[in-house]
């Protein structure tokens, strides 16, 4: 069974991607069990970010490896927090930081001008120096709430409003966000390239 190593430190999306991945023929490990410390993410672009991440964590390990370079783009912010969603309110992942930060952001913006989408970016390399490192992209439309609700999922979730559900993505169970998210709009693109059937 080939080892694939998920190069993420965030615990959300790890749950979802393997999860995703569960029903497929891969043993999937995330970077923390190589010890594998954060790359710098210093791209410009989602694609740049999640290839550098891959390239560091399949170097360290030695395996094949898959990234996911993810955020929030809300389009009454010119597209912030966007590449920088981690570190949106200055501490790197304080999520309920970022998303507090955003909402007092957004405080003038009325209902109907608060349009948001979710993307996310998937590299995998096959090796750390691969040259055709496979990238898919998915994209989750909703708009930003006045109110954060809802304790499943992570991230900005408790202040995303899906179009295509009913309350937040907080409020939407694992398997249903897994049937509706950027995340896995993103992983069905990636193994249609890799050519990975369940
Ligand atoms: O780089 P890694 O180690 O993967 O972990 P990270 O948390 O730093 O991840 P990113 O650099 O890709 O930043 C993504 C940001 O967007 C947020 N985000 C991404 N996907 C999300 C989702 O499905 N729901 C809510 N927030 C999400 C997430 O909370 C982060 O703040
Ligand atoms: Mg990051």
């Amino acid at each position: 069974m080939q080892t694939l190593v998920l190069a993420t430190s965030n615990k959300g999306k790890l749950a979802e991607l393997a999860d995703l991945l569960a029903p497929l023929h891969f043993d999937v490990q995330p970077q923390s069990a190589f010890a594998i410390d954060d790359a710098v993410e210093d791209g410009l672009s989602f694609i740049e970010n999640a290839i550098l991440k891959a390239r560091h964590a399949s170097r360290s390990s030695g395996l094949p490896a898959m990234a996911d370079d993810s955020g929030l783009a809300v389009d009454a912010l010119g597209g912030a927090p966007g590449i920088y969603s981690a570190r949106y309110a200055g501490e790197h992942g304080n999520d309920l930081a970022n998303l507090t930060k955003l909402l007092a952001d957004l405080t003038e913006v009325p209902a109907g001008e608060r349009q948001a989408q979710f993307h996310c970016v998937l590299a995998f390399v096959r090796h750390a120096d691969d040259p055709v490192p496979v990238i898919a992209h998915g994209i989750w439309r909703g708009q930003i709430a006045f109110a954060a609700t809802g304790s499943h999922g992570f991230g900005y979730d408790p202040v995303f409003l899906p179009d295509d559900a009913n309350g937040s993505a907080a409020e939407l169970t694992p398997a249903e966000k897994k049937q509706l998210s950027h995340r896995a709009k993103a992983l069905k693109l990636l193994l249609a390239q890799l050519q990975v059937t369940a």
